[in-house]
Formats: structure tokens, sequence, C-alpha cells
């Protein structure tokens, strides 16, 4: 079998600018589109093709972002952490979260806000399993963006002879999975002239049914 070659990012941001997106091709099913648009950026081989930023806020309501992978899209936009760190603070005093997926290259962009549910044990077993060995054993030995006195604590952490009996560790207690499920998602697409096609969804919250709008460039 051959291995199927990437797709042209520049030969496909042309095409997309070029036919746009309207709420009917898009669909009902902002989960299922955004598959499909995540889908066209994994074919085209991107270097991160999981990357994405998370936004946060604290208790005194100060925001903060940072790049994360994600691991999959389901129902939810699933994504693994320390629960130590201050995102995870911030996830726990206040469990609501925006992404912000940005692929220049084919000329989109699609925004998410929602709710952020801890994962269950079970799930979040097999994602810390599924994770490579070098993330998991940073998972096992530090805590995510504590202070540290200098740099020689990494290279004593990086030097340490792994343990036989410990070759296949399990979860840490402090290493945790959400999932955010969206009450908002926003498809961006952009277009000749710079007049970007903006289609936002919205979850209604009697019915939880998909409502979609055009927004302004
Ligand atoms: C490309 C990239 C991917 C990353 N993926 C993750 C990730 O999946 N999980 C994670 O906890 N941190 C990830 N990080 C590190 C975070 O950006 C951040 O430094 C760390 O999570 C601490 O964030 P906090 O102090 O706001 O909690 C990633 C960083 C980069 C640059």
């Amino acid at each position: 079998m051959t291995e199927q070659s990437p797709i042209s990012a520049s030969k496909l941001r042309a095409r997309l600018r070029r036919e746009g997106v309207d709420a009917t091709a898009l669909g009902d099913d902002p989960m299922a589109a955004f598959q499909s648009w995540h889908a066209d950026w994994i074919s085209t081989a991107p270097f991160d093709p999981m990357l994405v930023t998370l936004a946060t806020v604290d208790d005194n309501g100060w925001p903060s972002v940072r790049a994360m992978d994600l691991v999959a899209a389901d129902q939810g936009f699933v994504f693994f952490t320390h629960g130590f760190s201050p995102k995870a603070r911030d996830l726990a005093s206040s469990p609501k979260a925006g992404l912000c997926f940005v692929w220049p290259e084919i000329g989109r962009q699609v925004r998410v806000t929602g709710h952020v549910r801890t994962l269950s044990a079970d799930e979040a077993d097999a994602g810390f399993q599924a994770l490579p060995n070098s993330i998991r054993n940073v998972a096992r030995l530090t805590k995510q963006s504590e202070v540290l006195p200098d740099r020689t604590v990494l290279d004593g952490w990086m030097h340490r002879v792994p343990d036989p009996l410990e070759d296949e560790p399990g979860r840490p207690d402090g290493w945790i999975g959400y999932r955010l499920i969206p009450v908002e998602i926003e498809f961006w697409q952009q277009r000749p002239g710079d007049f970007q096609d903006r289609i936002q969804y919205r979850r209604d919250v009697a019915s939880a049914a998909w409502r979609n709008q055009r927004l302004s460039p």
C-alpha cells in the first residue's frame, strides 16, 4: 500500500478561500463540522496538527492562555494536563474555558467556548497510557508550573535511572483529563478581499439544539 502524500496547503487554501463557507454546507452539528475542518487541516501534514490555545480565568477574573495539544474531538474537546497547574486551579474554580484553533496555512480559525468536565478515571487512564513516554515521565516526576530554584533540578530528573519496576507506571495522582463541552463554536474562513465568512453556532439552553448565525468579518 502506498502512503498518502499530504495535500498542498497553499492549493487547499486557495480553493477554500474561493469557495467560502455557509451554514448549509457546515450542517446542523458543529462538532461534525469541526471534525471535517480538522481532517482538512491534518491532510496538509502540519507540524503540530493537534495544537490549540486554551484560555481559562482565575478567581480574580484574570484570564490566561497557553498552547495545548488536543487529544480528541468527539462530543467535546479532550485535553490533558497536570492537576497542580494554574490552569487546573482555574478550571476547578471556574469550569468554563475557551479554545482557539488557528490554521493560517489554509486560511481558517475555529473558536470554542464551553463547560469543562473532568474525565472519568478510566478515560484518563487510557488517555495517559496513549501519551509518549517522555511526557508520562515528566508528568510523574514534576509538578507543572512549580517554581524551581535552578536547572539542576531538571538535570537530576533527566538523569534519573528508571526503576525497572516502574516500567509501565500508571497515571500519577496529579494528571487530569478534561472534556470541554461546547456551548458556542465559530468557524472562520478567509475570503477574497478579506470579507471573511464567519458562522457562529450557539447551543440553545432550553432545547439543547444548535442554532447558527452569520457574523460580520
Ligand atoms: C506545542 C505545545 C503543546 C503543549 N501541550 C500541552 C498539553 O497538552 N498539556 C499541558 O499541560 N501543557 C502543554 N503545553 C505546555 C503549556 O503551554 C503550559 O506551558 C503548561 O501547561 C503550564 O500552563 P499553566 O501554568 O497555565 O497551567 C504545551 C506547550 C506547547 C508549546
